[in-house]
């Protein structure tokens, strides 16, 4: 599967302007042997929290969606659309969004583990629906959203459903980018799975986020790694054999003993 990130810098709480920087950033790429791309956490608003009552999207009638899904007809490609803020029943959340190329909604999460740093429970709400995987062509995916990294319990029952491939759009920031590294190819390596993630550059309200948007296999090893400091495409082809090659020389999965800690 052919995946180009965008590692995108993301002008805080205009969505209009995130959406035309996208199209802009698609329509100058050659996406001819594209599968799949995918685009940071929030890039839609940025971290723009108190705004968020009032900017995030209402999921049934989402100018955002919409652009995701006309891009994914338009260029023929899957789109993991990182997450954007949306507004359901008055309460907003921070979902993921994927969608296949022909267009189809094919997955939704919203972000469950909210950020004490950063205040996060006191603008949103965290998802109550458990991490499923999906599919798109044949490989078993699965997406979960920036501080759950540090949740391994999380990666690990998608792992339990299959998943190969795990996505991680983030705004991480610039200050924890040791912990960012380290997690991120600690769950390629406990879950022998491909983990891709498309971290924010730049700064806002005081934060400089960390960029290092990845591509890791299940190895652990980085294949490819985006700068600190800028906005950049990342490309790869990844082999998703590689799974069952690594799960069946070092057998993790079928040493475990989940009567004893489960
Ligand atoms: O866990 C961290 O250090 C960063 C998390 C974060 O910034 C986020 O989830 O948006």
């Amino acid at each position: 599967m052919n995946i180009a990130v965008y590692q995108m810098d993301i002008v805080a709480g205009d969505p209009e302007a995130n959406r035309q920087k996208v199209s802009r950033w698609l329509g100058e790429q050659e996406l001819g042997s594209v599968d799949l791309v995918m685009l940071p956490e929030m890039w839609t608003t940025a971290y723009t929290l108190p705004e968020l009552e009032d900017i995030a999207e209402d999921p049934a009638d989402s100018e955002a969606i919409r652009f995701l899904q006309e891009a994914a007809k338009r260029y023929h490609v899957h789109m993991m659309g990182g997450s954007i803020a949306v507004k359901e029943n008055g309460k907003v959340y921070n979902r993921a969004i994927a969608v296949d190329n022909t267009g189809e909604l094919v997955y939704e999460y919203d972000k469950m583990h909210l950020v004490p740093m950063l205040n996060e429970p006191a603008y949103l709400n965290g998802g109550r629906e458990p991490v499923k995987v999906f599919e798109l062509d044949g490989i078993k995916m699965g997406v979960v959203i920036c501080f759950d990294l540090r949740f391994p319990e999380i990666i690990r029952s998608l792992a339990l459903q299959g998943c190969e491939l795990l996505f991680i759009p983030a705004e991480w920031p610039d200050s924890r980018r040791s912990h960012w590294d380290v997690l991120s190819r600690a769950r390629a390596v406990e879950n022998q799975m491909y983990v891709v993630t498309c971290n924010r550059p730049g700064s806002y309200d005081g934060i400089t986020f960390a960029g290092s948007s990845a591509f890791i296999d299940p190895w652990g090893s980085v294949l490819q790694k985006g700068s600190v400091e800028h906005e950049e495409t990342l490309r790869e082809t990844l082999d998703l054999s590689n799974v069952a090659d690594v799960r069946k020389n070092v057998p993790v999965f079928d040493s475990r003993v989940p009567d004893l800690y489960e």
